[in-house]
């Protein structure tokens, strides 16, 4: 029997118990938790997942603030609307949508986030906290809402031979340290290994984040190994995985479908990081809420 690691329904439920927390913290007074959600252009695919997020913060009480900037944005420019609300104090969290246009530099905006709102986790202090096993820090939201969907399966990667796909920066790479962190055998492949399918076979957790359609392929998987699919690939008007699930899901233990998997995960660990976010600039710790 395969199971299915439903992220939706487990979405679900976090996401209830982020809304109780939130009513709980905001019925003795205080303010609404805010995410600031900046966007530059026009990439439909970019306007659907800010889309999503936004719905998702407001249905828990996060309040959350939208900067829609025109393509043509300078990188001087952002970096004026990333100081300013790193400087309003009430502002939790800060969210700027990658991909960002070609000649805008990633490298400086990432930077310029303070580290207290980096709700992504891309700040190298909040990167640097993951290699340095560091905790309070922010984890990315894909490899932590990963690391949730795993542990509520309790499917524990320690010991175990994880093979991640897929070398990006906003998943492969910090998820590969989130599982070090885990204490698995990580093994991380990319468009220069020389042969995949010689790490696939040995996985006992296979995690696949190319936006490659159908990357996985049955005959790649060693029989009851674990399957996250994290890419998202449009195939005609089909949203599909890296993972062709159909030769894939006979042979595993377990696996995510795509929808329904990393992607509602993902938008709850953005969640969570805000309300982490909140918590801390509030010092609601401190007075023992
Ligand atoms: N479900 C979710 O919540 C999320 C899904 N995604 C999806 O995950 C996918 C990856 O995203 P992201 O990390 O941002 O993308 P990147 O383009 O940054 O990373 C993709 C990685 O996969 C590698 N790669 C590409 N083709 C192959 C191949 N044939 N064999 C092995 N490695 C390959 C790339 O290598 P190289 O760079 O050298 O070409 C790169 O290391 C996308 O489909 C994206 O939409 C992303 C974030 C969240
Ligand atoms: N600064 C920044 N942070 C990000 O976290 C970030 C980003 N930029 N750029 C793009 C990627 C992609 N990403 C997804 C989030 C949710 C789903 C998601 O909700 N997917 C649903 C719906 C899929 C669909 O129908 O399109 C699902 O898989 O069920 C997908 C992809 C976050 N990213
Ligand atoms: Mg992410």
């Amino acid at each position: 029997m395969t199971l299915l690691l439903d992220g939706k329904t487990l979405s679900e439920n976090i996401r209830e118990e982020i809304s109780k927390r939130v009513k709980a913290i905001t019925s003795k007074g205080y303010r609404e938790p805010t995410l600031a959600v900046v966007l530059v252009g026009n990439d439909p695919a970019s306007h659907i997942y800010v889309r999503n997020k936004r719905k998702a913060c407001q249905k828990v009480g996060i309040r959350s603030l939208f900067y829609h900037l025109p393509e043509n944005t300078t990188t001087p420019e952002l970096l004026d609307l990333i100081a300013y609300l790193n400087s309003e104090e009430k502002v939790d969290g800060i969210l700027v949508q990658l991909p960002l246009p070609e000649h805008i530099s990633q490298q400086e905006v990432i930077l310029s986030v303070s580290p207290r709102k980096d709700v992504d986790g891309f700040h190298p202090e909040n990167m640097g906290k993951l290699v340095a096993r560091i905790e309070g820090g922010f984890i990315p939201c894909t490899p932590l809402g990963i690391d949730l969907l795993l542990k509520h399966y309790r499917i524990d990667p320690k010991g175990k031979d994880v093979v991640i796909v897929g070398a990006g920066f906003i998943v492969g790479r910090p998820l590969a340290l989130l599982m070090l962190w885990r204490d698995a055998t990580v093994s991380v492949c990319h468009i220069h290994t020389k042969d995949i399918t010689v790490y696939t076979k040995k996985a006992d957790i296979l995690i696949s984040a190319t936006g490659v359609p159908h990357l996985i392929k049955g005959d790649m998987i060693k029989e009851g190994a674990v399957v996250i699919d994290v890419g998202i690939s449009k195939l005609g008007d089909k949203v599909v995985g890296d993972v062709d699930f159909d030769s894939v899901k006979h042979k595993v233990s377990a696996i995510t479908p795509v929808p329904g998997g990393v992607g509602p995960m993902t938008i709850t660990a953005l969640l969570l990081n805000t309300l982490q976010a909140y918590e801390q600039n509030m010092g609601l710790k401190d007075v023992g809420l």
